[in-house]
């Protein structure tokens, strides 16, 4: 079987986009891990493959996979590339864009400058529907792995998280804790972890150890949760540039119940075909 599909990345975050709206590709586990692999496939963070909706108010429906073929629910980046393949493939003539993923809705608004804006929805701060195992709901946790201690923020984007605040996110040990972190217990669906140096109460840099693909040049929902703890821990104003090893983000967030948004690049790098 032939399969069409589109090269893209988010701030150095790269993926491998597929429509099957017009093409009806189906991908194993194993396939999606064999595709990812940098020397006998394509590589890629994420595979982002491109639905018909699910409801009649949506008009497509996204689904991502991770470098190691597990299904997720959310991808910033992603959804940035998303929305300007649809666009660029002429599945859709307008420039915003509403979408479902398995955690709920997003909308999608291509700008006149060629950068994304998201709306990521509401962040969620509930220990169980991060999940997290916490006795009740904190802005700053306790983390306990080995013989170490962290102390750290937790809310979800539709997928998990958990940052910790660093003192230079270029010198610290992402890899080895990010590792440590993203199998504690007290995640039970694994946790994107981020790293966050704050710079200003509008600035910060942060690198991101994401579930599924270890570290990326850039996580969008990691740069989401990074400032929306930052704003329940009073470290950060409402709209931070977040400045990542791929390249920068803007994240507004007023608190409480209003909705995140983040706005960014996406970039188009080639159309392939391959043979499954
Ligand atoms: N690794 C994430 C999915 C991709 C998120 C990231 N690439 C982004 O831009 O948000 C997870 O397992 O929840």
């Amino acid at each position: 079987m032939l399969l069409n599909f589109s090269k893209m990345h988010g701030l150095g975050n790269d993926f491998v986009v597929v429509d099957n709206v017009t093409q009806n590709v189906f991908f194993s586990k194993e396939k999606i891990q064999q595709l990812a692999d940098r020397n006998f496939g394509i590589g890629f963070d994420q595979l982002l493959i491109v639905e018909p909706p699910y409801d009649p108010d949506q008009d497509f429906h996204y689904r991502i996979f991770n470098a190691d073929g597990s299904e997720v629910s959310q991808c910033g980046n992603g959804a940035r590339c998303f929305a300007k393949f649809v666009k660029q493939k002429g599945l859709i003539n307008r420039n915003k864009i509403v979408v479902s993923t398995k955690a709920g809705r997003m909308v999608l608004y291509l700008e006149k400058d060629g950068l994304v804006t998201v709306n990521m929805g509401r962040p969620i701060f509930e220990p169980a529907r991060i999940p997290f195992k916490a006795n009740k709901q904190e802005n700053t946790y306790i983390l306990r792995d080995n013989d170490s201690t962290y102390f750290c923020g937790a809310v979800s984007l539709g997928n998990p998280h958990c940052v910790l605040e660093v003192d230079d996110v270029a010198t610290h040990d992402v890899e080895g804790i990010g590792a440590l972190i993203g199998a504690n217990e007290r995640f039970p669906e694994g946790v994107n972890v981020g790293f966050m140096q704050i710079i200003s109460r509008n600035e910060i840099k942060l690198r991101v150890f994401e579930r599924g693909a270890g570290e990326t040049l850039a996580c969008g929902s990691g740069a989401c949760a990074a400032v929306a703890i930052g704003i329940m821990q009073d470290k950060l104003d409402k709209e931070v540039n977040v400045e990542l090893p791929g390249g920068k983000l803007i994240i507004k967030w007023h608190g409480d119940d209003s909705l995140l948004k983040m706005t960014g690049p996406a970039e188009h790098i080639y159309d392939g075909q391959i043979t499954l």
